[in-house]
This record gives structure tokens, sequence and C-alpha cells, in this order.
């Protein structure tokens, strides 16, 4: 039925549209044949057949011609933005094809870059050198290996090797053969010829260049990666032909030229482009790169500068040339031991905030007994390597050491060596700092990376629950304005607003289990809460203590090297203590010898800390056979000053009980009758919360 219908409509509008064709042609012969009588019109139609017929021969011959050239020629177009241009351009300028051309572009530039370059003037006379340029759009014509090549620029453009710019243009080349190997010979010879030449290659600019055969890449300030990249192009000067410089008389790590420590830097301008023939020491292949250092910013929270980067654009779009400058730039960093130890500092809001770097200290240089440092380093070395056996064995991936003991014993310092030593970076979190509570601590944490040093500085500071000295904790009350005790009886020392429980939490944590190294250091680990220390939250406990005669030997010795024992002794880094000079030449090895073995003599075992010895063998510098005639002098002086002490802190405890004394006295009689034994118990030394129950 439905098709019935659309048959009928359908059979209707061709009976309507076709009565209206038919009527439509009949009105257009009429109106040809009344025209046709005028003479004017014959003639522009006459006019239109004749172009028609000379358009249709034009495009016919065009055809022919072109189905003919490509018989018999080869032809090739090359793009500006193609390298393959910039290698038959210069070969082109090479043969002095242009050198015919009635057309130039003349530019004053430093010609010296551009080897080939036809320069007529300025040799010595300061001023830039003249470069012709071709400008033509003119073909020209030159014969090469015995085939006739043509070449035509056909939109201008122009490449200046020595400035970089590349502004459009194409270039066309017809090759009179049919051989299809001719052109495969000549980009070859252009290739090899701009190979040789050693020019450097066209300057890159990453915003607008497309080429597919680039690849980029950016290490920003701060991470490892971009001061494996600084050092690695600094040790192989590529940031030394720079012709755009900063000049600043502050410190930098984007120093280069040779200039003495307290001259004013050389610093890369912002976005200077440098190329660099980057050549892999494992596959022996050659790369160009293209740096682009941006310095940074020093800001008020930071000592380096911040927000810097160094960009890479590598002349390949193969990626192993990448991941290879990558190995090779952190190889070299870690093996040449210029390196340094980033630490990671945290702000007051507890967040990371601020990086340092310390440079890098030798193993060598720390001093502790038998062979614990090797043991640290091996353990530790043996924990990074070894994350499947632990996952296989379905024990969470960390490891916590506690070192513990002496004030200036070398803990501190055992970790900063084992951060250089493993090529780790070290995250600082003070659990005293008041800023950082249960939440930012598991913030913080979880912002590291997996492989990292995590350091818990002074960690009895978050617990100071037993054992404290009584010396820090007793304070005047305060009273209110009717004169009761509301506080105050104890002076608060720098309290965590971490919870135990927090870090417990925090420490056994998912984000604990990427192959971190914990570190915690206390001066008093008696502080500390048992289910803090036991093994799996810190499985390997250090005791350091004040130095013992080989100790005390070993510091004496590291501190005169003799001229033979410096050379292969490992260089001292800015924190630790070189002499300033070098020794007169009447101390050789076993003189120094002989003065250390006195020199442990006279200074008694395990009552010094090496920080306490090193500091009185740095007023001796150069003196050895000083430093162990003054020692007698020195212990007693360290003596006096001990017993100096002591008194002082007596008579600050006297004098904060008498303050307390008149203070209760001024109050209530209610008040001062508590307050009383308290003040009794000051004086005496005795119980330090009595006070603080007592109201
Ligand atoms: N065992 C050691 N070997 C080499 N140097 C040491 C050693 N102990 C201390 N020092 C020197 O003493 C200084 C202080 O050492 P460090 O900060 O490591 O001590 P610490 O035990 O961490 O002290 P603290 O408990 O007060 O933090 C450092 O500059 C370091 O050069």
């Amino acid at each position: 039925m439905f098709e019935a219908t659309s048959f009928l409509l359908f059979a209707a509008s061709a009976l309507v549209f076709s009565s209206y064709g038919t009527s439509l042609l009949t009105s257009v012969v009429s109106f040809v044949k009344t025209t046709s009588t005028n003479p004017q019109v014959a003639e522009l139609f006459r006019f239109i057949f004749l172009g028609t017929i000379v358009e249709a021969g034009r495009r016919l011959g065009d055809t022919i011609s072109r189905f003919g050239t490509s018989l018999f020629m080869v032809k090739a177009e090359f793009a500006t933005n193609d390298f393959a241009y910039d290698w038959v351009l210069h070969y082109l300028e090479h043969h002095r094809v242009w050198n015919e051309s009635r057309s130039f572009k003349v530019v004053g530039r430093n010609a010296a870059s551009r080897p080939n370059a036809s320069s007529a003037l300025g040799k010595v006379d300061g001023h830039p050198d003249a470069i012709y340029e071709p400008s033509s759009l003119t073909p020209s014509i030159f014969k090469w290996r015995g085939y006739w090549i043509s070449v035509n620029k056909s939109v201008a453009g122009f490449s200046h090797y020595d400035t970089g710019e590349e502004i459009g243009g194409t270039l066309h080349i017809s090759i009179w053969s049919r051989k299809r190997q001719i052109l495969d010979d000549f980009v070859h010879a252009a290739r090899r010829c701009y190979i040789n030449s050693k020019v450097l290659p066209r300057k890159v600019d990453r915003n607008t260049e497309n080429s597919g055969a680039l690849i980029t890449a950016v290490f920003p300030q701060g991470d490892s990666a971009h001061d494996w990249i600084l050092a690695f192009l600094k040790s192989a000067n590529v940031l030394q032909d720079n012709l755009d410089y900063t000049i600043s008389t502050k410190q930098s790590d984007l120093i280069w030229g040779n200039g003495p420590k307290d001259t004013v830097r050389y610093m890369p301008a912002h976005d200077t482009k440098q190329r660099y023939l980057f050549t892999s020491e494992n596959t022996g292949r050659s790369t160009w790169l293209q740096v682009v250092v941006t310095p940074g910013e020093t800001r008020w929270n930071s000592s380096n500068p911040v927000g810097g980067s160094v960009n890479i654009t590598l002349y390949s779009s193969d990626k192993t040339v990448l991941a290879d400058l990558i190995d090779t730039a952190r190889e070299k960093y870690l093996e040449n031991g210029v390196s340094n130890v980033t630490v990671h500092l945290t702000d007051n809001r507890g967040a990371w905030a601020k990086t340092i770097t310390k440079s890098r200290r030798a193993l060598s240089t720390l001093i502790l007994p038998t062979d614990i440092k090797e043991t640290i380093v091996a353990d530790a070395k043996q924990f990074l390597e070894s994350e499947e056996w632990y996952t296989e064995a379905g024990i969470p991936h960390r490891r916590g050491y506690l070192l513990y003991g002496e004030p200036g014993t070398g803990k501190s310092t055992t970790i900063h060596i084992l951060a250089g030593e493993l090529g780790l970076e070290i995250y600082f979190i003070s659990l005293a700092n008041p800023g950082i509570d249960d939440y930012s601590l598991g913030k913080l944490i979880s912002d590291t990376p997996s492989r990292c040093i995590l350091l818990i500085e002074d960690i009895d500071c978050a617990f100071p629950s037993r054992g404290e000295d009584e010396e820090d904790v007793q304070a005047e009350p305060i009273l209110d304005k009717s004169g009761k005790v509301i506080g105050g009886t104890t002076q608060t020392p720098p309290r965590s607003a971490v919870t135990l429980s927090g870090l417990l939490n925090v420490l056994d944590s998912v984000s604990s289990e990427e192959g971190r190294l914990t570190f915690a250091t206390t001066n008093h680990i008696e502080n500390l809460d048992s289910a803090l220390i036991r093994a799996g939250r810190f499985d390997v406990k250090i005791e350091y203590k004040f130095a013992d005669a080989v100790q005390i030997e070993q510091v004496f010795k590291r501190f005169y090297p003799t001229a033979t024992s410096s050379k292969s002794s490992p260089s001292f880094s800015a924190d630790d203590t070189p002499p300033a000079a070098s020794l007169p030449p009447r101390y050789t090895q076993n003189t120094v010898n002989q003065y250390a073995v006195e020199f442990a003599k006279i200074i008694p075992a395990s009552t010094y800390s090496i920080a306490q010895i090193q500091g009185y063998l740095l007023t001796k510098k150069i003196n050895p056979a000083g430093a162990v005639k003054d020692a007698e002098k020195w212990l007693k002086s360290q003596e006096e000053e001990k017993r100096a002490m002591k008194e002082l802190k007596q008579k600050r405890k006297a004098e904060r009980a008498r303050r307390l004394q008149l203070t209760l006295a001024m109050a209530k009689p209610d008040t001062a009758a508590v307050a009383v034994p308290v003040v009794k118990s000051m004086v005496n030394g005795n119980d330090q919360s009595a006070l603080g129950k007592a109201s």
C-alpha cells in the first residue's frame, strides 16, 4: 500500500518536472536563435569557444610535459624545516652553485661559523663580514658527476648558520636523468659534506619545529637528573662556547668559564641555545644535542635557585640515545666524586620547601671503630638491590636504621656520606618542627621518591617523656588574676605535634614500602618508646660513642696528611676540616704517625667526641707537634669549661627557685601552701613534676 502510494507520488512529480524541463530547454533554444543574429553576441561566443580550446591545449601540453619530464627527470623537494634541506643547501654553497646567480641578498654576519660563505669584506677591521645569500627565484643549473641538475628556491627562504634563522621556503631539485639512484647519491653526498665540514647543525626552535626527527627532554631544577646533566654538560665544556651571558658576582651551579671563585661569574643568559655532539661510550654513535639552560631564580626560602631547567633537544628520533645520555651523565656524576648530596628540608608548615646541596664526602673520611661504616654501606646496598626478594618473601621493602649516642660522634656525617655513596637524596624531617603533625608527616613522606634516605633527626625531641633533664623542664609558675597557679610549672621543651601512634603509623604505612631507607638519630635512646625502636621499624641500631684511642689517632692522621699521603687520600669536602696549607717538609708520614700515637696517649679515650677533638686540632692547622705539645693544656681548659658549665647550671637553678618562692609568697596563701614543698624540692633538685601534680 505504502509502496503504491510512493510510486504514484514519484510519477506525478516526474510528469511535472519533465514538462517544466522541456519548456526551459525550448526557451533557451529560442533565446540563442534570436541572439545569434546579433553580430556582437556571435563574436562573444566565438571568443569563449577559442579561449576554451587554447586553455585545454595548454593543460594538455602541461600534462604531456610533466609526463615527459617524469620519464626523463628525477625531481625532489626539500622543505626548510627539515635537516635534508640544510645538507643540500650547504652542499650547493660548497660547490658555489649560487656564484652564477644575478640576484643576492647581502647581510653582515660573523662568517666564522660558515666556512664556505663568500665573504668579501671585513677580515680584521672589527666589522662583520658580508654574506651573500642567494635571493633569486630563477633556477640555477649546474653539472654534478656528469648530470645536469637544476635548483630552484621557489619561495624566499634563508639559512643562516650563524644566527640559526630559517624562514620559510622550499628548494626544488631536478636531475636530468631517469636514474633515481642519482638523487640518492646526491643527497648522500650532501649529507656527508655537511658532516665533514663540521658545520653546527641548525638551531631548533622547539615551539615551531614539528620535525619528527627530534626528541626533546626537560630536566627541571631540583631533580637529581638535572644535576647529572648539568655536571655532564659542564665537564664536556658544552656551555663554554656561549655568546650570550649573564654576568653575576653571586655563586651559582650554572657557572662556566675558568674564572677563580671570587671573581665575576659567566652564566648563560636565559634560553641561549648551545649545540653539542654527544658520542655514546656504549654504542660509539654520535648525536647532536641542542642545550638550553634556564638558570632559575633565587627565592627567600631557598639558598639555591629554583624554577630553572635544562632543555635538551636531540637531533635524533631514537629514544635509546636519550636513555644513553642520561645513563652516561649519571654514571659520570657519581664516578667523578664532584657530585653533591642533595638535602630536602621542610618549611614551618610541614611541606617540602627548600633544597640545599652539600659536597659529597668520601667514605674514608668517616672515622668509626672497626668496620661499622663498611657494614652499613654494604647493608644499605644489599637492601636496595633486593627488592624482588622482599616482594617474594612478602616482607615490606623498607629498612630502618637508628643511630644513637653522644653528640658530635658522627651520626649525621654517616648518613651524609652514605647518601653520597648510594647516590640518594636526603629528605630531612625534624619532629621538633611545630608545623609537622601526624597528617603533614604522612603527606611529607608520601611526597618523597621511592629511593631516597628519609632522615628523622633527634627523634627523642618528639617524645620527651622519661628521664628528661630536670634543668630544662622546670620554670616559674604562671598565676591567674586571683593568684592561683594555672600553669608554667613545667617548661615545655621543643615538643612535637606528631604523636607516637602517628609516627608508628607513618613508619608502617604502605608509602614506606618503596625501597626507602629510614634513618633516625637520637642522643637519648632511653627516652624512646620500645614500640618505636622494635625490629621492623628500626632494624639496625648502631651506638656512637666518644672516640677511642684508635679513632683519636685516625682523626689526627687525617688532619695532617703529608705530601705523599695526600695524593692518595680523598679530597675533603667543604664541611670537612682540611688543613689550610700543606705541612712543612720536615713532617713526613712517619713523624705524623708518631705524633698521632703520642696524641692518642694524652687524650683520654671515651671522653671526647671527634667533633670536639677536631675543634681543637683546627686551632693547630699546620702544626702537629704543637697539637701534641698543647694537648694537656686543652684538656685542662675542657675540664674547666665543664666545671664552669656545671656551676652556671646550678646558679640558674637556684635563681629560678628563688624567684618562684617570691612569686608564690605574693600569691594567695592556699596556693603558696601547695607550692612551698615544690620549691623546696626544686632547691633540693628532686621531684620535678610535684608542682604540676599538686596543681
Ligand atoms: N666519626 C666521625 N668521623 C668523621 N668526622 C666526624 C665523626 N664524628 C664527628 N665528626 C665531625 O664532627 C662534626 C659533627 O658530626 P655529626 O654532626 O655527624 O655528629 P652527630 O653525632 O650527628 O651529632 P649530633 O648528635 O649533635 O647531631 C662533623 O663536621 C664531622 O666532620
